[in-house]
This record gives C-alpha cells, structure tokens and sequence, in this order.
C-alpha cells in the first residue's frame, strides 16, 4: 500500500523568554489541533510542500521565519487504514508579533508552551517531538 506523504513546519515563538509553539484546529473532522502541514502534491518536494503549507495555512512566508533545515523529524502513522509519513522542520517566528493568517480549513490557533501543546495535540508521537524540538529551540533562542 503506497504511503500518503506530508509536510509543514513546526513554528515557535519566543515570548517572555517562553518557548510558544503554534497549532492550529482543523475546521473539519475532529477539529483535531496540528502544526501548519498538508499533502505532498505529485512532484513536490517535502520542502516545497512544507512552505507552501504553511503560506496557505498561517500565512508565513520563508522570509518570516528562520527555519531550521538540520532539525527535522517525520511521524508515520495510519489514517483509514492507510500509511501516511509527515516530515516536519523546526522554524522561528522572526518577529513574535506577526499576525497570523488562517485559511478555511482552520477556525482557530493557538500559541502553547510545551505540556499545553503536547495534550491539545494529543497524540503520542507528536508529543515526543514537541519535547525534542523544545530542547533544540532553548539552544537556538
Ligand atoms: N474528516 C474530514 N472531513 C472533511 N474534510 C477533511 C477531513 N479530513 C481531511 N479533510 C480535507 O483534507 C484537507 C486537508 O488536506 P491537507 O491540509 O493537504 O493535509 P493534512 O493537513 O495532512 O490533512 P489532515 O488534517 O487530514 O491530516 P492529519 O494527519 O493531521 O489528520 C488526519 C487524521 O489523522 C489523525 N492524526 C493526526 N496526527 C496523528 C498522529 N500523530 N497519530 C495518529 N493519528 C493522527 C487526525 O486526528 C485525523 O483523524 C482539508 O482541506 C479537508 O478538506
């Protein structure tokens, strides 16, 4: 079975010397909350796809952030019994103020720390890599 592939970034912020990672809640489904992604389009590359997600979905460009191409992590999980592969990269939010730009396929974002961003995004994985990229953001902020 061929595996769905996606891409996004996961973006912080630093704000009060706290470490604020951006997530967005789906406007379909489970209204389940996630980092700006989406599906890798036929002859994109994960890197392409990840910009052009996030641009679509927070509407941040490459120049509004600082994005770290060496800190990188994919979660493979099942959705409907089929295989999907997200590769995510770790990005700083450049000006911690910047307005954020929601598309339709999301009603509401919100800017966590770590252990509120790790229960509302509710999976196991996703989690872990929240821990590990926290770690490396406190080293680059
Ligand atoms: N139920 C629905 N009703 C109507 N339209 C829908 C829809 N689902 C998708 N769409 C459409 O698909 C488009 C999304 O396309 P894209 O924006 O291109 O793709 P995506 O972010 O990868 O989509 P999705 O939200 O489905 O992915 P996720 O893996 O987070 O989530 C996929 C599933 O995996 C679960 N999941 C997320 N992370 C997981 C993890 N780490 N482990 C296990 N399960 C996880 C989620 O809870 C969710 O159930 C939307 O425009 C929308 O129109």
């Amino acid at each position: 079975m061929s595996t769905t592939r996606a891409a996004g970034l996961v973006i912080y912020r630093k704000s009060n010397e706290y470490i604020q990672f951006l997530l967005l809640q789906t406007s379909y489904g489970q209204h389940h909350w996630t980092p700006p992604k989406g599906h890798v389009d036929p002859g994109e590359s994960d890197w392409v796809t990840a910009l052009r997600e996030t641009k679509e979905e927070a509407g941040l460009t490459e120049n509004d952030l600082e994005i770290h191409q060496d800190i990188t992590k994919t979660l493979n999980y099942a959705v409907n019994g089929k295989p999907k592969a997200v590769v995510y990269w770790l990005a700083k939010l450049k000006n911690p103020e910047q307005k954020i730009t929601l598309s339709d396929e999301h009603q509401d974002l919100k800017w966590l720390q770590l252990k509120e961003a790790q229960e509302i995004s509710g999976f196991e994985d996703m989690s872990k890599l929240l821990e590990e990229f926290h770690v490396k953001a406190l080293k680059l902020a």
